[in-house]
């Protein structure tokens, strides 16, 4: 069902965000959504990375105030705010780098795939407008659901004649490794700094799989507790919107997760070391055609998949048992685009 490639440990799929890019290599970066509960934590952190010398800020609310906030921190990345759809065009002109968190969150009781119906008309906007004006920036779509938010950014640029984006599309799926290495160095006591858990497959529940037995430094579990470990990753964002109890989601953890994976995209952009992260991009390793597992990140975006690597027949079964609801997502998203396209 998923071809099994060497790999190289992914160590670095790790915790700690990293600055080596020099200046010259300075980066103009959009984040759509820029007002909101990521959008507002996730500017700050980028505003911080000396790999960016343009921050452009899109929302169609209170930009205005973000941008003037942001733009008096001490550090060299110039700060634009851009409100409403008629100044959305000024925000994506030269961009390198598109960051989406645009979209509504979970409240108590909602499955990722609720938001659909919201959630997919703008990430449809949003992507044509990336597609026509900055076509060959990367773009890291964060709004969910992902599993089918990131297909539905792909048939946009498919259908507006965009070439090679699969290699510039990136589903954000950081936080559920970020989630893993915490979790898993919590339990054995391993320094969650050189913690690195791979995390494959999608972004809602079952399809979340980590795949611990790839872990490094390595680490093992009985079955019991392995299984408990995996179910609290795969849950992971609901604990979060089961504590905010109707006030969202995860916001600040989903902030350094998405300034981690922007981190590390700078790197391998301005053609530094040598990056690997996971993330949900096209793909042929499994029966879906999106599918998240580590990606060496190089001048272009993706720069080899580097697959899903040996797993335990518990870890294979996970794989197994997620890619029905995948591939429905999949689908959905695709099916959406070709409904609504005008
Ligand atoms: N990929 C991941 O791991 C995660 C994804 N998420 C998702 O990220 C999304 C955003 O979450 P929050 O920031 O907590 O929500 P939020 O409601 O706090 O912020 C969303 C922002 O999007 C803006 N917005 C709405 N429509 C827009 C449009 N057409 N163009 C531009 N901006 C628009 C809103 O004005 C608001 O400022 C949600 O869909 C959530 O489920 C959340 C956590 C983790
Ligand atoms: O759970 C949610 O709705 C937000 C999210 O994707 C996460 O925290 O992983």
């Amino acid at each position: 069902m998923f071809s099994r490639l060497a790999r190289p440990a992914i160590s670095k799929c790790i915790t700690q965000r990293t600055f080596t890019t020099s200046s010259k290599d300075s980066a103009k970066v959009a984040v759509l959504g820029a007002s909101g509960g990521i959008g507002q934590p996730l500017s700050l952190l980028l505003k911080t990375s000396p790999a960016i010398s343009q921050l452009s800020l899109y929302d169609i609310a209170h930009t205005p105030g973000v941008a003037a906030d942001l733009s008096h921190i001490e550090t060299p990345a110039k700060v634009s705010g851009h409100m409403g759809p008629d100044e959305l065009d000024a925000c994506l002109e030269g961009a390198d780098v598109v960051l989406i968190p645009a979209g509504v969150p979970r409240k108590p009781g909602m499955t990722r795939d609720d938001l659909f119906n919201t959630n997919a008309s703008i990430v449809l906007n949003l992507a044509k407008a990336c597609a026509r004006v900055c076509p060959n920036a990367i773009l890291g779509i964060i709004t969910n659901p992902v599993n089918s938010t990131v297909p539905i950014a792909a048939e946009v640029y498919k259908k507006m004649g965009v070439k090679g984006w699969e290699k510039r599309l990136f589903g954000v799926t950081t936080l559920d490794a970020v989630r893993a290495n915490t979790f898993i160095a919590a339990a054995r006591g391993v320094d969650v700094s050189k913690m690195g858990v791979p995390v494959i497959g999608g972004h809602s529940g079952v399809t979340i799989i980590p795949v611990i037995s790839q872990a490094t430094p390595t680490v093992s579990f009985p079955m019991e507790e392995r299984k408990a470990l995996t179910e609290r990753i795969q849950n992971a964002g609901t604990e979060v919107v089961e504590a905010k109890a109707g006030a969202g989601s995860a916001t600040l953890s989903m902030a350094f997760a998405a300034a981690r994976f922007a981190d590390k995209l700078l790197e391998a952009l301005a053609g530094g070391i040598e990056q690997v992260e996971c993330a949900y991009v096209k793909s042929d390793q499994t029966d879906a055609t999106y599918f998240a597992n580590p990606i060496l990140l190089g001048k272009n975006g993706v720069e080899k998949n580097l697959g899903v690597g040996q797993m335990i027949e518990y870890e294979v079964g996970l794989v197994s048992a997620a890619m029905d609801e995948l591939k429905s997502n999949i689908k959905k998203g695709e099916d959406f685009v070709a409904k609504n396209w005008s």
